[in-house]
């Protein structure tokens, strides 16, 4: 099998007297979407928090295509193609959803040598982020500030930005918050379309979603990964069953 593109051994974060992430190993393979699932306050966002940087860890390993970035600022990560879209968005919310992307596409091509040029007259970045933007189903809406953007086609545009950027993994972290049902099955839809370029380590409480996506699950509980497996294992778990998902399954 071949080695994962994410690999967490041993992970561990103390918050005070609390242990938050309790000696956590997961990896996330090319090609897959794993979820993490558990109750509320589980450790999850802590988790994710400490692969992207913002959160030291205490213990552990993080490695990331091949390099421990464990202790590599969260820019630093973010050049080697580790994504994240946050529960709140980061988005630049007064400009139109083409020169967020387009922003993005100068970023990773290093902005300093381009610097006097405006983004906005640079017809191949345009090109690139006008195909990037139809693919999410946003170029109808790329003149669109990103403020008046509805909520699920911010989350389009936050995955168009981490495709722009060339991310080789994504943390997403509860991209189904706040979104109705016709809005989850969608973005459901482009995630599993997007799994084979950009595997996704993902927590959701929206187990419609989980249970439809994710190649592998790992539920956590009072900071440690009580189960991990196969949607069906998973669902099949009695403690699991007990400890989280009640009538879910
Ligand atoms: N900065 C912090 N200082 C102290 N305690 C914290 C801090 N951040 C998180 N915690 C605690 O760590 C535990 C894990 O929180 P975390 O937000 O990671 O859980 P979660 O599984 O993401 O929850 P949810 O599903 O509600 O988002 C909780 O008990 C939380 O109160």
């Amino acid at each position: 099998m071949a080695e994962p593109i994410l690999d967490i051994q041993n992970l561990c974060k103390c918050f005070g007297g609390l242990k938050a992430t309790d000696d956590v190993s997961v990896s996330l393979r090319k090609g897959e979407i794993h979820a993490l699932i558990g109750p509320n306050g589980a450790g999850k966002s802590t988790l994710i928090g400490q692969i992207a940087g913002t959160i030291k860890h205490d213990g552990g390993t993080i490695r990331f295509d091949g390099q421990d970035v464990g202790q590599l600022r969260v820019t630093q990560r973010a050049q080697l193609g580790l994504g994240r879209t946050f529960q709140v968005s980061s988005l630049m919310p007064e400009f139109s959803a083409l020169r967020n992307v387009m922003l993005a596409l100068q970023a990773r091509q290093g902005s300093s040598f381009r610097f006097w040029k405006p983004v906005m007259k640079d017809a191949g970045l345009r090109d690139e982020a006008s195909a990037i933007l139809e693919r999410m189903r946003l170029a109808e809406r790329m003149h669109i500030t990103s403020a008046e953007l509805s909520h699920g086609e911010r989350r389009q545009l936050e995955i168009a930005i981490a495709l722009a950027l060339r991310s080789k993994a994504l943390l997403l972290d509860e991209p189904m918050a706040g979104m109705g049902p016709e809005g989850s099955k969608q973005l459901t839809g482009f995630l599993d379309a997007l799994r084979e370029e950009v595997p996704v380590l993902l927590v959701e409480h929206d187990m419609d979603a989980v249970f439809a996506l994710a190649d592998r699950i790992s539920v956590l509980v009072y900071g440690r990964v009580v189960a991990s497996g196969t949607v069906a294992e998973i669902r099949s778990n009695p403690l699991v069953r007990e400890a989280y998902l009640g009538e879910a399954v």
